[in-house]
């Protein structure tokens, strides 16, 4: 894995996607990082490589981060960020996953001055194959923003919006994505075990079925539904399985209902 070092971070919250991020950073030459995390034990895997104190008060004083990510629940924010306020300068960003948070809420906690990056990230960033979107505030420098997309390319790929609002779509679509391919895969193996098929066969081939497919189009230059049809053999059983799927009253309907009640909450919870 080629390295280039990053310059000093500070994470807030090191949980399932700080600790995905922190990894990836590590890996990307990383040297100089101090973490906040209450819970010692998230942080554990990380110990003697970044500093970890629990909260805001035991950063070290003379510490000046290039950025500060923000990794800690939405419902968090209101409490821990003004904790954060003394980073606002210009010479470090603040970078949010949280989602539904939005910049100018996180500007009334942090300092109407802040440079603030709101970005949605996902957990396949755990094995360096996640997709973040990125919406710069206003203030953030073209430097800043270069810099926050080597962290978020620390982690897979990155792409960038203009308008705020997209993150709220974004974060029920790539965002929560994984979750859904997840379900299908828990689906999928209790309808084969209805079928008759054993459990641990079952289970064995809804997770291959799903990793191997995803690894598919991850490799192919064809698009999804190109993927899709050379599956489906003319009068063969997919035809059959897909006249049930694509029914407009499934899955084309029930996605569209499930993007928009996340993206609903994406939307609650702003601030
Ligand atoms: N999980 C996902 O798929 C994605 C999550 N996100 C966003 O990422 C953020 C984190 O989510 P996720 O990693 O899943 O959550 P986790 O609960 O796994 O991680 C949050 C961590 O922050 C810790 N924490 C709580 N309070 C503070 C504080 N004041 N200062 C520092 N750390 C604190 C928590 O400790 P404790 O457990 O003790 O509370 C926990 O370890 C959320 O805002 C979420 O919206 C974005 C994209 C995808
Ligand atoms: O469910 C959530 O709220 C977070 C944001 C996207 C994925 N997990």
């Amino acid at each position: 894995m080629a390295t280039d070092t990053l310059p000093p971070l500070l994470l807030v919250g090191c949980g399932k996607m700080g600790g995905a991020m922190l990894s990836g950073w590590l890996e990307r030459g990383l040297t100089e990082a101090v973490v906040v995390e209450p819970n010692a034990a998230a942080a554990a895997g990380f110990a003697g490589r970044v500093k970890v104190v629990p909260d805001a008060a035991a950063i070290p004083a003379g510490f000046r981060p290039s950025a500060v990510v923000l990794a800690i629940k939405p419902q968090e924010a209101a409490v821990a960020l003004p904790g954060f306020a003394r980073f606002a300068t210009p010479e470090t960003v603040f970078v949010s996953i949280m989602a539904g948070r939005n910049v100018a809420g996180m500007r009334a906690a942090l300092g109407e001055g802040a440079a603030i990056i709101r970005a949605m990230p996902n957990t396949p960033a755990a094995v360096r194959q996640g997709f973040t979107v990125g919406f710069p505030g206003p203030g953030v420098t073209a430097a800043q923003q270069a810099l926050a997309d080597r962290l978020l390319s620390a982690i897979g790929e990155t792409a960038w919006v203009e308008d705020e609002s997209l993150i709220d779509p974004v974060t029920a679509v790539s965002g929560g994505g994984p979750a859904y391919v997840f379900l299908l895969a828990e689906v999928m193996e209790v309808a084969a075990i209805a079928e008759g098929v054993p459990t641990e066969l079952a289970r064995r081939m809804a997770r291959a079925t799903v990793a191997g497919s995803g690894a598919l189009l991850a490799a192919s230059s064809e698009d999804a539904a190109t993927l899709r049809k050379a599956v489906t053999s003319p009068k063969g059983t997919t035809e059959r399985a897909l006249a049930v799927l694509m029914a407009p009253e499934a899955w084309p309907r029930l996605m569209n209902q499930a993007i928009a009640a996340a993206t609903a909450r994406s939307r609650e919870l702003a601030g």
